[in-house]
């Protein structure tokens, strides 16, 4: 699919998606907490349905009711042989550990830019815990056969921080007492504080954080699982970080939704947005940010790594060279966004340089337009857009539905952007 987006002022209120970080996380706790759970503000991107496919194979109940999900579950008890992690990192990297709880095969499979996604650290770390692992060679498909014995372990937490998401759920799911995961050179931080966060909010077990290097468990029984938990999925500060910058390049928004005090690591986006001098005002309902003039930034993304596409967007329209930190974060995700967001804002006429782990960006030239492409990554596709606002002429999306993963809505709403 292509959409041509038009150079145009934005302006109105939207409201944020529902962070897939989040729902997916949510629906893993519902499946290992057991009994039911009603999820309010339910996510309906394609990774948010891979999750709920996933817990449902796993075992659990997955009624749609008015604008809830409820899920019942009895802890992990597969009524099918195989899981499919759609494109979803985080499913693929959290289920596995959990499926892992099971005594018999579990397959687990995926597809497009998933089959590319390094997966070894499965097969060193799982056998430590007892769980049979095959892989591809350290990509999908995978094989596992538990059952998952929580153990002392020491892990490599580099390359992602979603390995030890699936980590500390499976542990809490195997009742772990008294053992410790040791991680080293941890990745994404901020994302290990949303999942213990949403273990807490479930009443899992929750181990103790020693300055992201070692995780300990020590057994409390919470008694009974809590009927009918209710929890709300929070807004989307991933998503919500194109909103903010289609804003500050060429808007006057409202954006509703993000929760300022969320673990979420995408928060963040607000200090690179300070440093550019934008005028933004951020309250508790919500962040109203408009055209500015705006100056260069430099941000350290390393945490939150999902921010280089909004911020290079950013970055093109900010007076001087913006520089952006942690690119190394980027080779492995749905695309390798180093180099998508260098050939794609190329085509622009913007100046991406690559250097170690540095991005300098080049702003405060004319944005051209041009024919893009997502390189089937959502958040390449929507970076393009965004960046389209001001650019000199049309600007052409092709492989736009790649939006569909995280953020279904992103064309709709920009579109009522352009309009209101
Ligand atoms: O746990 C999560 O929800 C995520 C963690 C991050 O991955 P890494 O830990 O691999 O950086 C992020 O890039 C991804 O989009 C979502
Ligand atoms: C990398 C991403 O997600 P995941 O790793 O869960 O596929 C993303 O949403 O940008």
């Amino acid at each position: 699919m292509k959409v041509i987006v038009k150079p145009s002022t934005v302006s109105g209120t939207i409201t944020a998606p529902a962070s897939k970080s989040a729902m997916q996380r949510a629906c893993a706790a519902s499946l290992i907490k057991g009994g039911e759970t009603v999820l309010h503000n339910p996510g309906i991107s394609a990774d948010d349905m891979a999750a709920l496919d996933i817990i449902q194979q796993l075992g659990a109940t997955v009624m749609q009711q008015d604008d809830t999900v409820i899920i019942t579950s009895n802890g992990v008890n597969p009524v099918s042989q195989t899981i499919n992690c759609g494109e979803s990192g985080l499913s693929v990297r959290m289920f596995t550990p959990i499926a892992s709880l099971y005594k018999n095969v579990i397959f687990i499979n995926g597809h497009g830019s998933l089959t590319k996604r390094p997966l070894h650290f499965f097969n060193e770390v799982l056998p430590q815990l007892d769980v049979q692992c095959k892989s591809n060679n350290g990509y999908l498909p995978l094989e596992v056969k538990g059952p998952l014995q929580p153990k002392d372990i020491e892990v490599d937490g580099s390359l992602s921080s979603q390995f030890l998401t699936g980590l500390l759920m499976a542990f809490a799911g195997a009742s772990a007492n008294n053992v410790t995961i040791k991680v080293n050179n941890l990745a994404s931080k901020p994302y290990i504080d949303l999942t213990l966060q949403v273990m807490k909010d479930f009443g899992l077990q929750v181990p103790s954080n020693e300055n992201y290097e070692r995780f300990h468990f020590s057994y409390k029984s919470n008694g009974k699982p809590t009927d009918s938990l209710h929890y709300t999925v929070e807004g989307d500060w991933s998503g919500g970080a194109f909103l903010l910058v289609a804003g500050a390049i060429n808007g006057n928004i409202e954006v509703r939704g993000l929760d300022v005090y969320s673990s979420q690591a995408d928060k963040a986006v607000l200090q690179a947005l300070m440093q550019t001098g934008v005028i933004m005002s951020v309250e508790v309902e919500k962040i109203t940010i408009q055209k500015s003039k705006l100056k260069a930034f430099h941000f350290n993304a390393t945490d939150c790594p999902d921010l280089f596409p909004p911020l290079v967007a950013l970055a093109a329209y900010c007076e001087g060279t913006s520089v952006i930190e942690g690119v190394n974060r980027l080779a492995h995700k749905e695309s390798n966004r180093g180099l998508t967001l260098q050939e794609e804002f190329g085509k622009m006429g913007v100046e991406v340089v690559l250097q170690d782990n540095l991005m300098i960006i080049k702003g405060g030239e004319p944005v051209n337009g041009a024919v893009v492409s997502s390189h089937g990554d959502h958040r390449i596709a929507m970076a393009c857009a965004v960046a389209a606002l001001k650019a000199e002429s049309e600007v052409h999306v092709e492989g736009a539905e790649a939006v569909n993963k995280s953020y279904p809505a992103f064309w709709s709403h920009l579109e009522q952007l352009q309009k209101s």
